[in-house]
């Protein structure tokens, strides 16, 4: 059963304010998308990666993946108006042989191969969807629409995902198959009652969401 990436690379990145879509964002030298592709494509597990680019930047992402070490197995398709909407447009360029699928955005650019192979290790061991999380640290609470507090969960319980989210192929096309949106895609197996396991995640896996956490990644690269 093969594997593929839907590395989806489709937002604007208004929080990052920069002058292009986030994807394209340089650091350390190569755009973000490219450090996401290099490291998917370096997880041995990984045969082919659907990048969703931007319907006006498709040529760029068709230049950098062009650029990476396997460029016959990297495809470039349009994404749409939300994250789930550029999702299924990634799920509809699959090959095939691709059982299990790996959802991972350009945004978690640093997110280490090794990542990807404890995803697919896991969905090959039997489980049908799989995601990576952190334990919080900070106390979470629960609020309203007027900002009063109505729940403080147990922070043992709670986790902070990321991605990439590893699914059986079947299980992650039945789940999109309902239309609705959401702000993972495990989200959307939990809804049709389907068992998601949490797996640890890794720190380099954070979300590249503002000017800080470009930040913070140069300084990663630094290291
Ligand atoms: N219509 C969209 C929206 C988001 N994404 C992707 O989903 C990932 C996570 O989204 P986020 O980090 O929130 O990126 P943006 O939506 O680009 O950021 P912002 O909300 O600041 O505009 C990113 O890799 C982003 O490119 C996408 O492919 N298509
Ligand atoms: C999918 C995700 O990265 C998991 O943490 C996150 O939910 C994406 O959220 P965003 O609203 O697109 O930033």
């Amino acid at each position: 059963m093969s594997v593929a990436v839907v590395l989806v690379a489709g937002g604007q990145g208004t929080r990052l304010g920069a002058a292009q879509p986030k994807a394209f964002v340089v650091l350390a030298g190569m755009p973000l998308l490219e450090h996401a592709i290099q490291r998917a494509m370096t997880a041995p597990e990984v045969s082919h990666v659907v990048v969703v680019a931007p319907a006006s930047h498709l040529r760029e992402a068709g230049a950098i993946a062009s650029r990476s070490s396997r460029p016959g197995d990297v495809d470039v398709v349009a994404g749409g108006a939300e994250r789930t909407d550029s999702v299924a447009a990634g799920l509809a360029a699959l090959r095939p042989g691709d059982g299990i699928v790996l959802v991972h955005d350009a945004a978690r650019a640093l997110a280490p191969a090794s990542l990807f192979s404890r995803l697919v290790h896991e969905v090959r061991s039997g489980h049908p969807a799989v995601v990576p999380g952190i334990p919080v640290s900070d106390t979470v609470k629960v609020v309203d629409a007027a900002g009063r507090v109505t729940a403080t969960p147990d922070r043992a319980t709670l986790r902070a995902i990321q991605t990439p989210q590893a699914f059986l192929r079947e299980v992650l096309v039945h789940a999109h198959a309902s239309g609705e949106q959401a702000t993972d895609d495990a989200a959307l197996v939990e809804r049709m009652g389907g068992h998601v396991r949490v797996v640890e995640g890794d720190r380099l896996a954070f979300k590249i969401t503002t000017p800080d956490d470009l930040a913070t990644a140069e300084r990663h690269l630094g290291d």
